[in-house]
């Protein structure tokens, strides 16, 4: 389905992603994990070409996203919807306003201009709200929601394009153990439930290990580790973040246990690893 083949950036004499090998042959929901400067944004910029690559390829379904340009690329991006750390919404607009601006890329200049979206998107971009449970919100600016809220007008932001890939840059990173845990716990049903692939970088390998069903490990622009999340032992996670012995797991924890029952949300809702 996807493959990324000894895909590499550099910035000067900087190799931020250093031949990255990766093949996702089914959806899944991935989990990249490393410490700051590892590379894992810049990989998943590459993979959505809001980067381009200093060498390597993107394969999706036998196509070469690498080589897209123009209208092709935009279509691409949409397919791969990617949602951020800072959630990037337009802050003094609505929420469903936000959302609709999903559709975008399939829009004309001019209705954008005046905000003429077709009754059919806007039901979409209610519906969507509703799954995620902020329907309430609808009619609110996306200012005056809490970032959690916020970050899931971004997924549902992103669901209006109907990607096959979601990329999810630290999505959980400015959010409080609660709101992480909805916007987790969001991202593994959209995997679920409508079979997309999921890839986020995130900090904290509990939360790696609880939602997803593949952890890669990323050191110094190259990939380290590609497994199972019950692979990932501490020594394993102590090569990846390259720390000696003192290193404790505790350190990354978002304590989101406390929060939740002891199992792994993948196996709760009945997903193989
Ligand atoms: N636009 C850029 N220009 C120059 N160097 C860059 C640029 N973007 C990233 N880098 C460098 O590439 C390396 C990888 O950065 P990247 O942001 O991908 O790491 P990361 O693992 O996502 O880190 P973090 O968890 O802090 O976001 C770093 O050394 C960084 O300084």
């Amino acid at each position: 389905m996807l493959r990324i083949e000894k895909l590499t950036k550099r910035f000067g004499d900087n190799i931020a992603v250093n031949a990255a090998t990766l093949d996702v042959d089914k959806p899944c929901m991935i989990g990249i994990i490393g410490r700051s400067g590892a590379g894992k944004s810049t990989l998943l910029r590459m993979i959505n070409r809001l980067s381009d690559a200093s060498d390597g390829r993107i394969l999706f379904q036998g196509r070469d996203i690498t080589r897209l340009r123009g209208a092709e690329k935009r279509a691409w991006q949409a397919q791969c919807a990617m949602i951020f750390q800072q959630f990037n919404l337009v802050p003094r607009m609505d929420v469903v306003s936000n959302v609709l601006h999903g559709t975008l890329n399939r829009r004309s200049t001019l209705a954008t201009m005046f905000n003429l979206y077709p009754t059919e998107d806007i039901h979409c971009a209610i519906d969507i709200l509703d799954r995620l449970g902020i329907a309430a919100h609808a009619a609110k600016r996306a200012e005056a929601l809490s970032g959690g809220q916020q970050q899931r007008v971004a997924i549902a932001r992103a669901l209006m394009q109907d990607p096959a890939i979601i990329l999810a840059d630290e999505p959980i990173a400015s959010l409080d153990p609660m709101n992480a845990q909805v916007v987790m716990q969001s991202l593994r049903r959209i995997h679920e439930e409508d079979g997309r692939t999921v890839i986020a970088n995130l900090h904290t390998l509990d939360t790696a290990r609880r939602y997803c069903d593949r952890v890669v490990g990323m050191r110094d622009g190259r990939i380290v580790f590609d497994g199972l999340p019950e692979q990932l032992t501490t020594g394993v996670a102590r090569e990846i973040y390259g720390a000696d012995a003192s290193f404790s797991e505790a350190a990354t924890s978002t304590e989101i246990d406390a929060l939740d029952a002891a199992q792994p949300a993948r196996q709760r809702a009945g997903a193989t690893a």
